[in-house]
């Protein structure tokens, strides 16, 4: 007998739409066939409704412990099941202290086991005080390493040079980790911030000329011989240029191991909104013009992008609120919104279902090794999502769960509504409540983690 059956849902699998029941059992999924015989404890009626594999967001930055009012982990998980997440990969930095060890690794997963609404990974970090550190943090159970080449925006997270990135990768390697990068290089971005800062450059246009396209291009350039040469595998997180996408291609046809992320922001906002809406809108590497909006499309379509991660990354609403832009705190307020706005955008944009839940779901849960996640398919965990696919409704503040109530997005009209998120066949999402306490798991990576399959568009 299932516990639970989903009928008539549109099953987002993965190579196309179709309507299905699916069985659960014990938290997973058992079957997934048109018009499957019960009994089952309880029944759900998806009719009419399209049913996702949970997002899984590898990039978010709750920053907890330490730094709880900037987000923190319930706040942060509650807005991404209301988004439709099921998974999230906390990043190293923000949290004081960040993840360099095994002991501060073990606090914030304690932290995320006490209030995380969603099962939840956890990246360690690469910085030059850790490099003694990998070995314990790999066996601890990190996704990866995260590094900076520029600065992270925080005294405590300092970026490899050149010769510790390369050792670095080198160890990864070694440990079956992947690298994740930052890749925007500090040379330029530090020597053009000072000369226009020196010139009294303050403002929003000031910004974005510090952290022109060739400051990405160039560290994605040398990541890409340096994990060509170590053999370590590398993800290039929040690629923002079409060009630096191209470099990466052309490295993976090499034969280097490198997969790409994108976010929403860098493909529904431009330099432009920046300007419009300021601090709400910052981030590194900033957003782009219109031009680049659309390679980074056509990068989406042509599969030359592999996964989308939110880069959640907000502060106290204090540190936004800075007279000179370049002190106010980059980071965007997105975790809740990755989905509507892909499914909203990348609609309109000749981007298919079946490729939104890869980039969201399918294709991080394989990257990095979480097995059962991001899928539908018999066998995985039964994380899923509900979404009315023609629901039309404006984004507003009262829809934000996160510990801010400020996001770029507001007052957007989105395409697709999230109306109930299961995690592991638990409703823990419904219309605006949350009918469970905080269950969520922690995921040790498996270590035989593949590299993304190429996507077909
Ligand atoms: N420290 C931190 O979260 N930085 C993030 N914010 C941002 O805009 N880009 C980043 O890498
Ligand atoms: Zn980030």
């Amino acid at each position: 007998m299932y516990d639970l059956l989903i009928r008539g849902g549109n099953v987002v699998g993965e190579e196309g739409v179709t309507v299905a029941d699916l069985g659960v059992e014990d938290g997973r999924i058992v079957e997934v066939a048109p018009e499957l015989g019960g009994p089952a404890r309880e029944e759900l009626d998806a009719r009419g409704l399209h049913v996702f594999p949970g997002v899984v967001d590898v990039h978010v930055h709750f920053n907890e412990p330490g730094r709880t009012d900037w987000e923190g982990i319930a706040t942060g998980s509650r807005a991404l099941v209301a988004g439709g997440g099921t998974v999230f990969a906390d990043m190293p930095l923000n949290s004081t202290p960040p993840v360099l060890d095994r002991e501060t690794f073990e606090a914030k997963r304690q932290a995320a086991e006490r209030e995380s609404y969603t099962d939840f990974a956890l990246w360690g970090g690469l910085t030059p005080r850790n490099m003694d550190r990998l070995g314990e943090l790999a066996e601890a159970g990190v996704i990866g390493f995260k590094a900076f080449m520029s600065h992270s925006g925080l005294a405590e997270f300092e970026s490899p040079d050149d010769y510790t990135l390369y050792e670095g990768m080198c160890q990864a390697r070694d440990l079956g980790r992947i690298v994740a990068l930052h890749a925007e290089s500090d040379s330029l971005t530090s020597g053009l911030a000072a000369r226009i800062r020196a010139e009294g450059g303050r403002g929003v246009r000031d910004y974005l000329r510090s952290r022109p396209a060739i400051a990405e291009v160039e560290a994605v350039t040398r990541a890409l011989l340096l994990a060509g040469e170590t053999g370590a595998r590398l993800h290039l997180v929040h690629l923002s240029t079409g060009r630096a996408v191209a470099l990466a291609m052309e490295a993976r046809s090499r034969g280097v191991d490198v997969s790409v992320e994108t976010c929403p922001h860098y493909l529904c906002f431009t330099g432009e909104d920046m300007e419009r809406l300021g601090a709400v809108l910052k981030c590194a590497p900033p957003l782009r013009d219109r031009a680049e909006v659309d390679a980074l499309w056509e990068a989406v379509r042509a599969g030359s992008i592999h996964t989308i991660g939110s880069d959640h990354s907000p502060s106290a609403p204090g540190l936004k609120e800075r007279d000179d832009f370049f002190e106010v705190w980059g980071g965007i307020g997105g975790v809740q919104s990755t989905l509507a706005a892909l499914l909203t955008e990348g609609r309109t944009r000749g981007v298919t279902l079946p490729h939104i839940a890869r980039l969201l779901a399918r294709a991080p849960a394989e990257r990095f090794g979480l097995t059962g996640k991001g899928t539908l398919e018999p066998g995985a965990d039964a994380d899923l999502v509900l979404v009315d696919l023609e629901a039309e409704w404006v984004h507003t503040r009262g829809d934000l769960h996160t510990r801010w109530k400020y996001s770029p997005y507001l007052g957007r009209t989105f395409r697709g509504r999230v109306r109930r998120t299961l995690l592991r066949g638990q409703t823990v999402y419904l219309d605006g409540t949350f009918p469970h306490p905080p269950q969520g798991r922690f995921l040790a990576p498996s270590p035989a983690a593949p590299v993304p399959q190429e996507v077909t568009p």
